[in-house]
């Protein structure tokens, strides 16, 4: 079956959040909204490992949460780049022997699903590829830089892309390999397979698993905590 690595990319600045302190360390309910998510990953019995990717001068604090959490399947702590797709990359540079599959997170979406984590790999398992999705709600337009409409896609094929994304691990590392050959920056692991050829598959999720970006996503966070996923529920 071979083994499973997650991946949990945690190492931007969160400028758009505009806090002193980065977002993924802001306190959720009991904890810090990272703590949430390893703990989410720590608690699939599936996952032999997980390789966190933080800030460089991070490091010391995540390593504090590892031993305080008790985050055993977090055996690497690790700085990141300037880029998700460079903290992404150095976390696949670090996974054990033998791993087979890989799942790449946002440290800033706390409340996936374990059952859509299962989807999105079980489709993986058979296809290679595949990430979680929900479709969009509001009608899209691409607009110029002068901020006129240019067109309306068709709102039937447009869908908002969560993490996490999961691949065969030696599919992702070709696509980090060309990407970084060709100078290529994506915004996810997604792109960067799409641009080998290969198909990438949607597995559908739900609204909830918010990626945490800008201050009103905050209160919104709150609440999903409270009245939806629950501390340790989720
Ligand atoms: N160089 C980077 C940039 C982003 N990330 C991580 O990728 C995830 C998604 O990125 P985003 O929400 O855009 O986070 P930031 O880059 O921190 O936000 P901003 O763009 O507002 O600065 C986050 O968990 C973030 O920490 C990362 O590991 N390394
Ligand atoms: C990977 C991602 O969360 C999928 O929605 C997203 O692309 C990250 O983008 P960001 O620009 O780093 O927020």
């Amino acid at each position: 079956m071979g083994k499973l690595g997650v991946i949990i990319v945690a190492a931007g600045k969160g400028s758009r959040m505009g806090t002193a302190e980065s977002k993924q360390y802001l306190q959720l309910g009991q904890k810090p909204i990272l703590v949430h998510t390893l703990q989410l990953f720590q608690n699939i019995q599936e996952v032999h490992e997980i390789i966190l990717v933080v800030g460089e001068h991070d490091l010391d604090r995540c390593r504090g949460y590892v031993q305080d959490y008790g985050l055993s399947k977090t055996t690497h702590v690790l700085a990141g780049g300037a880029e998700r797709q460079d903290s992404v990359r150095r976390g696949l540079d670090s996974l054990q022997q033998g791993t087979d599959w890989v799942l790449v997170h946002d440290g800033v979406r706390p409340f996936v699903k374990k059952e859509h984590v299962f989807d999105c790999l079980e489709k993986a398992k058979e296809q290679d590829a595949a990430v979680l999705a929900v479709p969009v709600k509001d009608t899209i337009k691409v607009v110029d830089s002068a901020k006129r409409i240019q067109s309306t896609p068709d709102r039937r094929s447009l869908w908002a892309i969560q993490t996490p994304q999961a691949f065969r691990l030696s599919l992702l590392q070709e696509a980090h390999e060309r990407a970084s050959q060709e100078s290529f920056i994506g915004t996810d692991d997604a792109m960067l397979v799409e641009r080998l050829g290969t198909t990438v598959h949607v597995v559908e999720g739900d609204y909830y698993n918010i990626k945490i970006t800008t201050p009103e996503d905050l209160p919104w966070a709150e609440w999903i905590l409270n009245h939806v996923r629950g501390e340790g529920q989720l």
